[in-house]
């Protein structure tokens, strides 16, 4: 699959109304294998990924790995092989460099390779602002030299391990950080740091190809750096934000699915938030089943109050579930608040909602009060980012009518064959070159 040119945009035609049945599996984590791919470059031995989602995402990164000139490339389906004999950073193209968010994940790794690079910004969604602050300050502590006059450059003659105490927990800041440890001379601590499964993850690769690493999961990691790095074979998790969102999609269909290999000891947080939706899951080994007959009644808070569904860092409610969280409410009985409080700019998608017949008021840029049930009708729609899109898509699969999402190359960004997998157990998406 190429990665497409800003110009190539793909529609979806879903035809609403239909319940799923059947078993799906959810791909493996985009934002475990963004890093894990970028932290291969830290050796020189070869590496095999398994359990790569075959997204955009994934795709534009393996392109800009070949522009380094390590060589990456497809041994199966979802198998990646990375073998970084040489790092080259030069004549970056801007264009490729900009597209994706992860773009930003071969800061630590090249600059601990090959002492310097000069990244263009990143891309990624546009859902408020996203700021690096954290990414600088941790490489600055660790011997980094940052000039960020246009382009970013990172100059490092040796990277010296530091304590470091981050501003917040950012996520891919935690991750570069890890990364430009594993590589420092001496021992890193990293405090204030992310959590999430996909840092776990990159925890646990960087373990595999010899890192020492104390504290993986907390929000404390200790990183012993400099050692000799291997090559490896690692299977990267499952997709946590896949699962939730295949919850709110059976919620919203009514449907009754299994999710297989579900990851389910990482989805607390997430089962919680569906539970105060009147949601409730089996678990079934690691698999997940979500059952037809949902009673979707919100549970108010004590006393009756009305009760809220707020994201945070991990192990808190997914940022990245939270769209899908505001549709399914949709579907439910009574009355939830939803607040955003990482991003300023995600919740404006709910217009789209509401222009299909969804009763929410937006507060302010982070807080959505939504009130339900409400039949959802077909319309015409655009996918402004990742989970959005996603949101959207459930929404015209639970809709009376034909919806079309123009803008669905988002969606793919994240979700891998995403129409194809939901067809296989019964939906109607039809998914064409959008109409300029
Ligand atoms: C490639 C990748 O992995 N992208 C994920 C990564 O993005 P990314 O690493 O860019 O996100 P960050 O963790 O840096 O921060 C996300 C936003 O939350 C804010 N913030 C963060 C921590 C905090 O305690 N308080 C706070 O308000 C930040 O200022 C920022 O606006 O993490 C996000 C948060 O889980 C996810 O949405 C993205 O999918
Ligand atoms: C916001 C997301 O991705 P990115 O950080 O790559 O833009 C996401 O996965 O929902």
């Amino acid at each position: 699959m190429a990665v497409p040119k800003p110009a190539e945009r793909i529609e979806y035609i879903v035809e609403g109304g239909h319940r799923l049945s059947g078993s799906i599996e959810p791909s493996g984590n985009k934002n475990a294998a963004l890093p894990i791919i970028a932290a291969a470059l830290l050796t020189d031995q070869p590496v095999e990924l398994s359990n790569v989602p075959r997204i955009r995402d994934v795709e534009a990164l393996v392109q800009l790995l070949s522009s380094l000139g390590v060589e990456a490339e497809w041994t199966g389906r979802n198998a990646l092989r990375v073998h970084a004999r040489e790092v080259h950073p030069t004549d970056l193209d801007p264009d490729l460099w900009s597209r994706i968010r992860a773009s930003i994940l071969l800061a630590g790794p090249v600059l601990a390779r090959c002492g310097q690079i000069t990244l263009p910004p990143p891309g990624g969604d546009v859902i408020g602002r996203r700021r690096l602050d954290s990414h600088f300050l941790a490489l600055r502590q660790l011997g980094a030299e940052i000039n960020l006059e246009g382009v970013y450059n990172f100059r490092a003659g040796k990277l010296v391990g530091a304590d470091v105490f981050l501003d917040e927990p950012s996520v891919t800041a935690t991750e570069n950080a890890m990364c430009a440890a594993a590589a420092a001379e001496g021992t890193t601590v990293l405090r204030n740091c992310a959590s999430e499964p996909h840092v776990q993850d990159l925890a646990l690769f960087l373990v595999a190809i010899g890192v020492r690493i104390e504290g993986i999961g907390t929000n404390c990691m200790t990183i012993h750096g400099g050692g000799q790095l291997s090559g490896a074979a690692y299977r990267i998790g499952p997709d946590h934000i896949e699962v939730g969102s295949l919850i709110g999609l059976a919620a919203v269909t009514n449907s009754e699915i299994r999710i297989t290999n579900a990851g389910v000891r990482h989805l607390r947080s997430t089962l919680m938030g569906f539970e105060r939706l009147g949601i409730v899951c089996d678990i079934d080994g690691d698999d997940l089943v979500v059952h037809a007959d949902q009673s979707k009644k919100i549970v108010p808070d004590f006393g009756g109050h009305v009760p809220k569904i707020e994201d945070q860092p991990w192990p808190a409610f997914p940022a990245d579930t939270m769209s899908i969280a505001i549709v399914t409410a949709t579907q439910c009985d009574g009355m939830v608040l939803m607040f955003e409080k990482m991003f300023e700019s995600r919740m404006f998608f709910v217009d789209k909602l509401i222009a299909m017949g969804a009763r929410i008021v937006l507060c302010d840029p982070h807080r959505a009060v939504v009130s339900g049930p409400t039949q959802l009708k077909a319309a015409r729609l655009e996918s402004p980012d990742i989970r959005a899109g996603m949101a959207m898509l459930i929404a015209a699969m639970g809709a009376e009518g034909t919806s079309t999402i123009n803008n669905a190359q988002q969606i793919e960004r994240g979700y891998e064959r995403i129409e194809e997998r939901l067809n296989a157990i019964g939906a109607r998406i039809k998914r064409v070159p959008a109409r300029q």
